[in-house]
């Protein structure tokens, strides 16, 4: 980083600059965080951002991820419901191509069904499946758009690597898998690390782990973030943690209370609270001075558009100030 002039720092935007070529101009940063945090959304945001988004090939692609996602979800919530119309339209298999309008329609007239909703809300699905209904009819003929393609869900299973260059600086997001069994793959990285985001999702509160229904996402996303935040390997480096899913927060929030999943929570069921009180935990959790390393708290909804420019702009900024304080610029 030797490279880094306080003026560099200050323009930093999103300049077609060559990439850098000399390590000592790349900054490595992990993108962590337990199994739906949002870290691949980050990327793709990225992706729109800083380079040239998503080819035919890939909306076609994400197109029949979307499908995927209604068909695994609405098979799922069968299994908690027993309604005829469901029941019915599942005699035969889902699959992308029997998504006629006579299903598109049917799917939608069970969203508004308060047995199908009751199902729906106890059977773990993917987070936008309501928006995803919505968006059939026109995804029959049409390609997704970027919004669609921010919220469909593809798990990842390797970490990948995603690069961008800004100012000369070459940036490398590593997108890892979150979920347990994959996370002693994560170690090589935390050694090599300039910077690390932690992504939490707020809206997981009354949800348990894919891969082990006893532990709740929240509490397992705060014993995470504590393991990485006080292990040595990361003690020095600055730190951003992404508060993740405000809008679902939001949402859930209309049907759910915080306090009865997260039975110490004495504050008020309302997003803002709640996400303030999440942050205190994690920011309790923290026992590195932040002298040492530096961190930044977001609570955002990474999937928003027009949210996302202002996060990048910061964290980007953050990184740059907090690695230059690092080799002594300040
Ligand atoms: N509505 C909404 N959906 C979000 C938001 N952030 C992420 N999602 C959705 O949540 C799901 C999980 O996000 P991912 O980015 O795949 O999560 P991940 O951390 O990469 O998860 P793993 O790959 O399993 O480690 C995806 O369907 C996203 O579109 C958000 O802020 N709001
Ligand atoms: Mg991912």
């Amino acid at each position: 980083m030797s490279c880094c002039t306080k003026r560099k720092y200050e323009e930093i935007n999103t300049s077609d600059d060559q990439p850098a070529s000399s390590g000592a101009n790349t900054m490595k940063i992990l993108l962590l965080g337990a199994g739906e945090g949002g870290k691949s959304t980050w990327v793709k945001q990225m992706r729109l951002l800083y380079q040239n988004g998503f080819t035919s090939v890939e909306r076609n692609y994400y197109k029949t991820i979307i499908f995927q996602n209604v068909i695994k979800s609405t098979v799922a919530i069968s299994q908690n419901t027993a309604i005829p119309e469901l029941q019915n339209l599942l005699k035969s298999p889902l699959t992308p191509a029997s998504l006629s309008d006579s299903v598109i329609s049917t799917l939608a007239n069970l969203l508004l069904n308060n047995e199908f909703q009751n199902a729906l809300l106890n059977t773990p699905i993917v987070d936008n499946y309501a928006y995803f209904i919505s968006r059939l009819q026109f995804l029959a003929n049409n390609l997704p758009t970027n919004q669609d393609i921010l919220l469909a869900r593809v798990k990842t299973h390797i970490e990948t690597p995603f690069t961008c260059t800004l100012n000369k600086l070459k940036y490398i997001f590593y997108d890892v898998a979150g979920q347990r069994p994959a996370r002693s793959t994560w170690n090589h990285r935390l050694s090599e690390a300039n910077a690390f985001i932690f992504f939490c999702s707020l809206s997981d509160f009354d949800q348990t782990l894919i891969e082990d229904a006893t532990t709740n996402r929240l509490r397992e996303s705060l014993q995470l973030w504590t393991e990485l935040v006080n292990s040595l390997l990361l003690e020095k480096v600055p730190v951003i943690l992404c508060l993740n899913k405000m809008d679902l927060l939001v949402e859930k929030l209309k049907t759910r209370r915080f306090s009865d999943y997260i039975t110490e929570y004495r504050g008020e069921n309302e997003a803002k609270s709640v996400a303030d009180y999440v942050q205190g935990l994690f920011v309790a959790a923290n026992k590195v001075n932040a002298k040492i390393r530096p961190y930044k708290v977001f609570q955002t909804s990474i999937s928003d558009q027009g949210l996302i420019i202002n996060v990048c702009k910061s964290v980007f900024e953050f990184m740059l100030q907090a690695v230059l304080k690092q080799v002594g610029f300040f």
